[in-house]
This record gives C-alpha cells, sequence and structure tokens, in this order.
C-alpha cells in the first residue's frame, strides 16, 4: 500500500444504478468525518450541459471542449450537498431519469472519462474521501485502500428507484423503471472505457435484502479494521 495520505484513506464504493451508493457514502461519509464524492453527479452535470448547448453524445471533440471550461463542485447544504455546474446549482435537474439515460451515453465518451478521471484524483489523492461511482476502485483510485462493490437484484433497485421516482411525482411505472435499470446497467457494463466491474480486491456487499443501516455496519467494520492496520497493510 502507498504511504499514508495527509488526511485519511480512500474509499471506493462502486456498483450499479439504485444499488445504494450515494445513500451510504453520504452516511459512511458523516460517520468518518470523510468527503463525499459523488463522481455520477459530475457526469450527470456534463450531460446536462451537453444537451443545453446542443453537443451530440458521440461529438468528442465538443464534448472535451465543453469539459475543459466546465467546473464542477460540491458545497454542503446542512444534511446534503447542491452540485454546482460554473456555479449554478443543478442539483435537482441533473437527477431525472432522461438525465441518467444521456449521462449514461455521455460517461462512455473518452474525453469526458479522461476530464473527469482528472477531477476526481485531484479531488481524492489526499485520502479523508469516499467516492461513489461505477470505476472507482478499477480506475480512478486503483490503490484505494477500501474498496466495495455494493449490488442488488435489478428487479430490487428498480423497485427502490420507482419508490424514490413516485416520491417525486414522477409517472414512471415500476415495469419501465426497472427495464431503465437494466438497460442503464448494460450501457454502464458493456462500454469500452471505464466499464463498471468488480475491482479484484473489492469487498461485495449485495443489498437485495439487506436494509441501509445492515449495509453501513458492514462498511463501516471493514473501514474502521482498515483504519487500524495503519499503514502496515
Ligand atoms: N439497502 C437498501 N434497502 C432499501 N432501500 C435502499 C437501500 N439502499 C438504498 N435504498 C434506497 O434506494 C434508492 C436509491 O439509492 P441510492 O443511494 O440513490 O443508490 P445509487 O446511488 O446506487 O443509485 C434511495 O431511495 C435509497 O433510499
Ligand atoms: N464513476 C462513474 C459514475 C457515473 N457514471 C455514469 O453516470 C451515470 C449516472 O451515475 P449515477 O451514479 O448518478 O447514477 P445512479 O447510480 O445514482 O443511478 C451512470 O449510469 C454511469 O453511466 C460513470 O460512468 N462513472
Amino acid at each position: 500500500m502507498s504511504a499514508v495520505r495527509e488526511n485519511g484513506v480512500i474509499v471506493a464504493i462502486d456498483g450499479p444504478s439504485g444499488a445504494g451508493k450515494s445513500s451510504l457514502t453520504k452516511l459512511l461519509a458523516q460517520r468518518l468525518g470523510y468527503i463525499h464524492i459523488d463522481t455520477g453527479a459530475m457526469f450527470r452535470a456534463v450531460a446536462l450541459m451537453a444537451r443545453r448547448a446542443g453537443i451530440a453524445v458521440d461529438d468528442d471533440a465538443r464534448l472535451a471542449e465543453l469539459c475543459r471550461g466546465l467546473e464542477v463542485s460540491f458545497v454542503r447544504d446542512g444534511e446534503n450537498c447542491r452540485v454546482l455546474a460554473n456555479g449554478e446549482d443543478v442539483s435537482r435537474e441533473i437527477r431525472t431519469e432522461e438525465i441518467g439515460l444521456l449521462t449514461s451515453a455521455i460517461s462512455a465518451r473518452k474525453p469526458v472519462r479522461e476530464a473527469l478521471l482528472t477531477m476526481q484524483r485531484a479531488m481524492g489523492t489526499k485520502g479523508g474521501v469516499i467516492l461513489e461511482g461505477r470505476d472507482i476502485g478499477t480506475v480512478v483510485f486503483p490503490d484505494a485502500e477500501v474498496k466495495f462493490f455494493l449490488s442488488a437484484s435489478a428487479e430490487e433497485r428498480g423497485r427502490r428507484r420507482y419508490l424514490e421516482l413516485a416520491a417525486r411525482g414522477d409517472q414512471a411505472t415500476l415495469e419501465e423503471t426497472i427495464a431503465k435499470v437494466i438497460q442503464r446497467d448494460k450501457q454502464d457494463e458493456g462500454r469500452e472505457h471505464a466499464p463498471l466491474r468488480q475491482a479484484e480486491d473489492a469487498l461485495p456487499i449485495d443489498s437485495t435484502t439487506l436494509s441501509i443501516d445492515e449495509v453501513l455496519a458492514v462498511m463501516e467494520n471493514a473501514v474502521r479494521e482498515r483504519l487500524a492496520q495503519g499503514d502496515k497493510g
């Protein structure tokens, strides 16, 4: 393992849509006093800005130019975190299913991945961070001290997403939502650049029948064990 980092360890939480990554990252970050980095929100911000600018998902030249001029930042707002794109609060707009699907397409483009990879490494390299996403433990921080691969059945993840959307007044049916989850899984797993996959040294957690608190307990124990090892590990 690399020398002990300035602010603590790096924790990576990868997994498919609806597995519970954001919920667990937020809670674990609070428990550890770590910074929560939602890399999905960064890709979503790129997708939102690309759609506004009328950039096609495969226009790599314009996507690269967009990313060069884009600054994505996170601002604490009480319990929550606001997502800013060039200073504009885009927290709500980036969360629609439409943007989620567009993001899945745009995040497969190499220039977008390269630009956000640089940003994510700059944000996390000193440690004391938990990054959630698809390729944190495999590409962004392969030397992260603690890695989790959080999953659940497609039906359960679709059900969770359906309840979340319904709470926001979205009319999508459960069947449609499960189908969209499976579509995003296929796109995220099947792409050439940084596909969604479990890192060899990641601890797999299947949350299909676990509560958020049960998953949190497993994660917190694993991180505290690693911290207790110090830099011997
Ligand atoms: N283990 C779980 N059991 C039940 N509901 C969960 C569980 N984990 C997450 N959820 C709920 O599922 C929805 C999606 O969770 P989220 O953390 O956004 O997943 P992801 O970031 O992996 O897409 C949220 O409404 C969340 O409260
Ligand atoms: N590190 C990451 C994070 C997200 N993404 C992409 O961004 C999309 C949205 O990510 P997200 O984490 O906000 O989506 P959910 O898992 O919350 O549904 C994913 O479907 C991926 O296609 C990625 O490619 N790499």
